[in-house]
């Protein structure tokens, strides 16, 4: 009987939690921005981005509270201290976390929350209760990488070697048994994106049913 609600317990949660969130990582200039922005924008309401918070100075083009939370290292370490974050790690000199608060806004709208975190944030949510679907995008090669993070223009010559250092040890990492569930190569965009797709297809028919059925009730 303690077996059958504790079960039943579980089921709960998982239905109020909504959808299973994806963790998209693999290095720095691999493409996770760019394939994920088309996700967001072919998908609208199916999928929400869990904005994350940093301590790095923003781009030019990038909008404070839809990129990124742009905060200072004491009030990042404050929000810290006070238990907000779901994962934190320093990343190139710079701190960047999952607030809790950035993954339930998500979850609230019952969409498929997604996460654009480093190789330490993965295995920090392995710890959690979360239980994403966890994919690693990855260049061709590290020639390639270095190509497109130089021709990205956002990085100094210093902070590209540090993304470039983080890339290899990294993408040696993401080869663990069972520390991804798929890795995608992402060579020709089309079809990094269409292979993400297919990753991807029964969580957003889920979701989609999901918002047809309610729609049904509520008319
Ligand atoms: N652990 C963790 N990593 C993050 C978070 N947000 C972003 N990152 C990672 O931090 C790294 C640097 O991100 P960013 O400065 O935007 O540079 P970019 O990846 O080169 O576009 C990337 O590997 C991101 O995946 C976060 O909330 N937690
Ligand atoms: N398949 C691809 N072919 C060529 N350029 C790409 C491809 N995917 C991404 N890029 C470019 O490479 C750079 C890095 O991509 P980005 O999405 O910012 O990487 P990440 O978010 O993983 O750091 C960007 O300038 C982007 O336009």
């Amino acid at each position: 009987m303690r077996d059958c609600s504790r079960f039943l317990s579980h089921v709960v949660r998982a239905v109020m939690a909504g959808p299973q969130p994806v963790v998209l990582s693999g290095p720095s200039g691999a493409g996770k921005s760019t394939l994920l922005k088309r996700l967001l924008q072919d998908h609208e309401g199916v999928f929400g981005f869990s904005v994350s918070h940093t301590t790095r100075k923003p781009r030019p083009r990038e909008v404070n509270g839809k990129d990124y939370h742009f905060v200072t290292r004491e009030e990042m370490q404050k929000a810290i201290d006070a238990g907000e974050f779901l994962e934190y790690a320093e990343f190139s000199e710079n701190m960047y976390g999952t607030s809790k608060a950035a993954v339930q806004t998500v979850q609230a709208k019952n969409q498929i929350c997604i996460l654009d975190i480093d190789m330490q944030g993965v295995k920090n949510i392995k710890k959690s209760e979360l239980k994403p679907i966890y994919i690693s995008i990855h260049p061709p090669s590290a020639a390639v990488l270095e190509k497109r993070l130089r021709g990205r223009k956002t990085e100094t010559e210093d902070s590209l070697q540090k993304r470039l250092n983080a890339a290899i040890k990294d993408m040696e990492i993401s080869k663990e048994p069972g520390l991804f569930d798929v890795i995608i190569i992402n060579d020709d965009l089309e079809e990094a994106y269409s292979n993400l797709k297919k990753v991807l297809q029964e969580e957003i028919l889920k979701v989609k049913q999901s918002k047809n059925s309610s729609l049904k009730d509520s008319s």
